[in-house]
């Protein structure tokens, strides 16, 4: 069945941060018609695609949201309305074209993300299929994923002094979906607990997590345990195990240490606490340990802990199939983290996916910092059978409306299993 778009139409919405970006609206003929909202992120890696949005100017190039809606509703939407597309890798290979940079600066990877998107989400509804099984490449079988919940912010996610970005906790040893999300509800409710009883603030990070005024990592580490077991869990791979995203390159300085908790740090000296860390508490996963460009560091954090836990690539990877095959071929890391709007189209999304999985690395689906009421990435992680998901706390809406279209594909698709890629 081919797409055949007969109207698009971008306009300028808020997301969570209360700053602009982009809702668009597809119609294919035969009337299936639907919506997407654009998601952006703070901490983001030199290498991803290029969004147009209003901002630091050095950093956006002065370029705003409304001319990223400009190129949607200008040049986009005259390019391929009334053009018939094979499938979706033929809508997003015009796209790419049609940019014609290699980073999609041009008309903007939020304005091509997008029309990727809402294009993906009314093909599904004409062809009357979930998004999720649209989605799934032939051959890969759908897997209801675990939900990383990050409870604790802070980096450049939050004001307080904390320079681990992200502390989430992971149900690994939960029996389905639901009692995941119950297991993240209970335990971030514990940690709410702990934290205003220990006189520390309950005030949220951008991703619903608190964000209390905790300095060392360790110190949230064990708070973190504590609230596991308050909440009636056991701390590890069989209950609740812990996922770290410390975002390394927020925090890493000009001359190459790294800068925790008042501390200085070589790269050596960080991969030593991450032994440490991993020793004393259970943590299962660890993303951007290290800055994106400490390439030796991160050959060696690989070398030490890569047989013992995940470890994630997201600043470095930018969901790119070309750089996470370098990757692989170095050593570096063993899984990836994948965001849409990193590489700006769907089936380049997918297409890294699938780079990680013939070479047997993980894949986590993440959501950004900044986002919307779009679930989208609830059907990506299930369709792609990455078995991981990381979308925020389990609190505020645009983080809950991803672990709710969770919960309704599951309820929907008992038959669907649950749990990491085997
Ligand atoms: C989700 C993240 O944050 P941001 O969207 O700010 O890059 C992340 O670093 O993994
Ligand atoms: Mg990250």
């Amino acid at each position: 069945m081919s797409i055949d778009i007969t109207m698009l139409r971008a306009i300028e919405i808020l997301d969570s941060r209360a700053r602009p970006t982009l809702s668009v609206t597809v119609e294919l003929a035969g009337g299936a018609v639907a919506r997407a909202g654009v998601p952006s992120g703070a901490s983001t890696g030199s290498g991803e695609a290029v969004e147009l949005r209003d901002g630091d100017p050095a950093r956006y190039g002065g370029q705003g949201v409304r001319t990223a809606v400009g190129h949607v509703n200008g040049e986009i939407a005259g390019a391929v309305c009334g053009r018939s597309f094979a499938d979706q890798a033929a809508l997003d290979q015009a796209l790419i074209d049609l940019d014609g940079t290699p980073n999609k600066s041009r008309l903007g990877a939020n304005a091509l993300i997008g029309v990727s998107m809402a294009v993906a989400r009314a093909a599904a509804a004409q062809r009357d299929v979930p998004l999720w099984r649209y989605l799934g490449p032939d051959g890969v079988s759908p897997l209801l994923p675990v939900p990383h919940f990050n409870v604790l912010n802070g980096g450049a996610h939050a004001t307080n002094p904390l320079d681990f970005q992200e502390f989430m906790i992971a149900p690994l040893g939960a029996p389905d979906l639901a009692e995941a999300v119950r297991a993240g509800a209970e335990v971030y409710a514990a940690l709410r607990r702990r934290l205003s009883e220990g006189g520390h603030s309950t005030g949220l990070g951008d991703e619903g997590g608190f964000a209390p005024d905790l300095t060392r990592p360790e110190e949230a580490l064990t708070l973190l345990v504590a609230a596991i077991e308050d909440a009636g869990y056991t701390p590890g791979r069989d209950g609740v195990a812990i996922a770290l995203d410390p975002a390394a390159s927020e925090f890493r300085q000009p001359g190459g240490t790294y800068h925790v908790g008042g501390e200085k740090l070589t790269s050596d000296d960080l991969i030593a606490r991450y032994r440490r860390i991993v020793e004393d508490f259970p943590v299962w996963s660890i993303e951007d340990g290290l800055g994106e460009d400490d390439h030796d560091g991160w050959v060696r954090l690989t070398e030490q802990l890569g047989e013992r836990v995940q470890l994630v690539g997201d600043d470095n990877f930018v969901t790119n199939p070309t750089v996470i095959a370098h990757a692989i071929e170095d050593g570096i890391a063993n899984a990836s983290l994948i965001k849409l709007n990193q590489i700006g189209t769907v089936t380049e999304t997918l297409h890294a996916m699938a780079v990680c999985r013939q070479a047997g690395y993980g894949a986590m689906v993440s959501h950004r910092s900044g986002e919307t009421e779009d679930s989208f990435i609830a059907d990506l992680a299930v369709g792609s059978g990455c078995g991981q998901i990381k979308t925020g706390a389990p609190a505020r809406g645009e983080r809950a409306a991803k672990y709710n279209r969770l919960l309704e594909i599951a309820a929907h698709h008992p038959e669907l299993p649950f749990g990491l890629r085997p």
